[in-house]
C-alpha cells in the first residue's frame, strides 16, 4: 500500500531543491559579493557538521531522553549513515585517498594550479591577478608556497632555488631581481608546478590549499550545497519526531514572557541621578551628598542585577527548556548560506551535483522514518 506523504515531508524534501532554483533565478538579477573568509562562513558553515551534531543531539536528549533505547538507536543509525556519507564525500579519511568530490574534480580535468606570475607580462613581472580571488588570499597562498619551496631547498635542481628566490623577492617587493633572471613568468610558473607535483601527489583540495595552490579546471561539486543539504535534512528530518513535544514545551513556558516583561519594566523605571530628589539640609539648604552617591551607585547595580535575571531566564528558556529554537535558528542560518552559494558560487551543474549527492542519501534515510 502507498504511504501518504505529509505536508511537513513535502516541505522537508522540497526546501533545498526549491531554494536552488530560486537562488539560480535570483542570480540573474542580483550581483552580490560574499566574503569567503567572513566569520559566518569560517566558524559556522565550514564547521557545520559539528554545530549540527551538537544541536541535533542536544534536542534529541532534551525532548526524548536516553531512556527509550529503541528510539535513540534509530536516530544514531541515521546520524551514522549521514556522517559516513559526509566523510566519504568531502574528507580524506583514508590516508592518501581523495574524497569523492575531489575524485570527481580530478577525473573531469581539474588540478592544483600554481600560476603565480602573470604569463602575459613578460617584462613587468606582475603577480597573476587570477591566482586566488582576493589580495589577502593571494598573499596567504604565496606565504604557504614560499614555505613549501624553502623546505625543498635540497632539491638538486637549480630550478627550485631559482623559483624560491623569485617568490621571496616578490614577497619582499623587490621586483628588480625578477627582471634580471633568464626565465619568463610563464616558465617559472611551470617550474613551480612541476616541482610541487613531482614532490607530492596533490589529489585533494585540502592538500592543494595547504601548498598555496589553486584548485581549478574540473567539475567541482559544491561542498557547501552538499553539506548544507545534508545538515538541513538531518535537522528537519529529526524535528519530525520531536516536533509535537517541542511545540508543547514552547507554549507551556508562557509565564517566562511575563517575567521578562517585568524585569524590562524595572530597568526602564529605575531612578537615575536626575530622577532622584535630594533631601536638603534645613541649615544651609545644601543637598544631601549621600543621596547623590546612592543615586550614582544604586541604579547601575540594580540594572546589572535585572540584566543578569533577563539573561539567565533567556538562557534557561532557550538552551535548557526549548532547544528547538536553536535548531530552527541553525536551519535558518544554513538556508541563508545555501541561498548565497546558489547566487554567488559555482556553476549550476556543480550546485546540482552537490545537491543530488546529498539529497538522494538523505531522502532514503528520511522517507521511512516511522
Ligand atoms: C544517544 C546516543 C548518544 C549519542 C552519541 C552521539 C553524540 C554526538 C554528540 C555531538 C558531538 C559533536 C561531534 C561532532 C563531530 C564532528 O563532526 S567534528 C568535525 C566538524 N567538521 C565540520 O563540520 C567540517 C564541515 N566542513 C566541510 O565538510 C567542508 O569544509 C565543506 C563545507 C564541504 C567545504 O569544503 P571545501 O573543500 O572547503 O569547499
Ligand atoms: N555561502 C557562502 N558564503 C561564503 N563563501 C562561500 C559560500 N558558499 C561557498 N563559498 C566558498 O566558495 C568556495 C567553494 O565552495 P564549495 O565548494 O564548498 O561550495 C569555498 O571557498 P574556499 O574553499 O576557498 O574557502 C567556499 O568557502
Amino acid at each position: 500500500m502507498r504511504r501518504k506523504i505529509s505536508g511537513y515531508q513535502i516541505f522537508l524534501f522540497s526546501l533545498c531543491p526549491v531554494t536552488l532554483v530560486f537562488g539560480h533565478i535570483l542570480s540573474y538579477w542580483l550581483n552580490i559579493d560574499a566574503d569567503k573568509d567572513g566569520w559566518f562562513n569560517v566558524y559556522f558553515v565550514k564547521r557545520g557538521w559539528f554545530w549540527t551534531s551538537v544541536v541535533g543531539w542536544w534536542c534529541f536528549i532534551r525532548y526524548r531522553g536516553l531512556q527509550q533505547v529503541g528510539s535513540w538507536k534509530k536516530v544514531l543509525l541515521r546520524y551514522v549513515v549521514l556522517t559516513a556519507w559526509w566523510l566519504f564525500f568531502t574528507q580524506s579519511i583514508i590516508s592518501g585517498a581523495a574524497p569523492i568530490m575531489d575524485i570527481v574534480f580530478t577525473l573531469t580535468g581539474g588540478r592544483c594550479n600554481f600560476d603565480v606570475f602573470d604569463p602575459n607580462e613578460i617584462l613587468q613581472w606582475k603577480l597573476n591577478e587570477k591566482f586566488h580571488d582576493t589580495v589577502n588570499r593571494r598573499q596567504r597562498s604565496l606565504a604557504k608556497l614560499y614555505n613549501v619551496l624553502k623546505d625543498l631547498k635540497d632539491d638538486p635542481t637549480n630550478m627550485v632555488k631559482h623559483a624560491l628566490s623569485r617568490i621571496e623577492s616578490w614577497v619582499s617587493e623587490n621586483k628588480d631581481q625578477l627582471m634580471e633572471g633568464n626565465y619568463t613568468p610563464g616558465q617559472l610558473n611551470e617550474y613551480i608546478d612541476e616541482i610541487l607535483h613531482r614532490w607530492r601527489k596533490i589529489n585533494s583540495s585540502n592538500i592543494c590549499q595547504s601548498l598555496g595552490g589553486q584548485w581549478i579546471g574540473g567539475h567541482d561539486p559544491s561542498g557547501h550545497i552538499f553539506l548544507i543539504t545534508l545538515m538541513s535534512m538531518f535537522l528537519l528530518g529529526e524535528l519530525q519526531a520531536i516536533g509535537k513535544r517541542a511545540w508543547r514545551a514552547l507554549w507551556k513556558d508562557k509565564a517566562v514572557f511575563e517575567e521578562l516583561r517585568a524585569h524590562c519594566i524595572k530597568i526602564l523605571t529605575l531612578k537615575t541621578l536626575w530622577g532622584i530628589r535630594t533631601r536638603r539640609s534645613p541649615v544651609n539648604n545644601v543637598g544631601d551628598v549621600r543621596d547623590v552617591l546612592r543615586a550614582l551607585v544604586k541604579p547601575p547595580l540594580e540594572s546589572a542585577r535585572e540584566v543578569y535575571y533577563i539573561v539567565t531566564l533567556l538562557v534557561k528558556y532557550v538552551f535548557w527548556n526549548n532547544p528547538v529554537i536553536l535548531l530552527v535558528v541553525l536551519v535558518g542560518m544554513w538556508w541563508w548560506s545555501f541561498l548565497i552559494t546558489t547566487i554567488v558560487f559555482h556553476t549550476l551543474w556543480e550546485q546540482l551535483s552537490g545537491l543530488i549527492c546529498a539529497y538522494i542519501v538523505a531522502t532514503l534515510v528520511y522517507l521511512n522514518i516511522n
